[in-house]
């Protein structure tokens, strides 16, 4: 039966990045979305705001909602202090096996840790199942209708301190209108809007930094 596009796209960084350097697999799945197949990874534009926002933050634990094929999150371990605690959720299994041979080929395997099932579900039990007590980085890349209920889920289950940092993708293309909203509107966040566009393509979207004030 035919492949999938995450499939061939495991296939490309196989045969393109170097075993165990995470800038040839970024670079090799960037070529992959631009020449072959467009892929929703966050890609070069948006992905240099990721790093520079995960630089800035030196975050000693870090959640990711929406692992794909794992793009972003080679974009976060590779900048990674050692010891820093990386969990990432993916929903559909299929992505899980393919995410984890592109953590794997990057080398970055024993930075992160690839959980399947879905956020809402997942994110109740981090402290029971992974020790975590907050999270000082949050980046949600998962589906929009799942950003506002979700920040609410880490505010009740006390996931937030003074000076946690989420960064949401895709706030404008597909969007999050009720996500930007509450964190525009909310004395609980400092919110800062970075625009840019759709990976790979001229289409506007961007990214929102929002800064629990607890
Ligand atoms: O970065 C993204 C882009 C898109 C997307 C798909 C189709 C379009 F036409 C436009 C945008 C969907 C996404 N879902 C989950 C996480 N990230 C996404
Ligand atoms: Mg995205």
């Amino acid at each position: 039966t035919r492949s999938t596009r995450p499939q061939r796209m495991l296939k490309a960084v196989q045969k393109n990045a170097t075993k165990g350097n995470p800038e040839s697999v970024i670079s090799a799945i960037d070529y992959f979305c631009k020449h072959s197949e467009w892929a929703m990874n966050v890609g070069d534009e948006k992905g240099s705001i990721l790093d520079s926002v995960v630089t800035e933050v030196n975050p000693s634990t870090v959640l990711e909602l929406g692992t794909y094929c794992g793009y972003s999150t080679v974009r976060i371990a590779r900048l990674l202090s050692p010891g820093t605690k990386f969990i990432t959720l993916e929903f559909n299994p299929a992505n899980v096996t393919v995410a984890r041979q592109i953590i794997a080929h990057a080398g970055l395997q024993d930075k992160v840790t690839v959980v399947e099932g879905s956020s809402g579900d997942l994110i109740p039990q981090m402290k029971e199942r992974f020790g975590i007590t907050t999270f000082d980085f949050i980046f949600l890349d998962h589906w929009k209708d799942r950003y506002l209920p979700d920040i609410k889920l880490f505010e009740e289950c006390g996931l937030l301190r003074k000076g946690s940092v989420l960064l949401a993708d895709n706030v404008i293309c597909p969007g999050a209108p009720e996500y930007l909203e509450y964190v525009r509107n909310s004395p609980r966040y400092e919110s800062r809007y970075y625009p840019a566009h759709l990976e790979y393509t001229t289409l506007e979207d961007g990214m929102e930094k929002s800064v629990f004030l607890g």
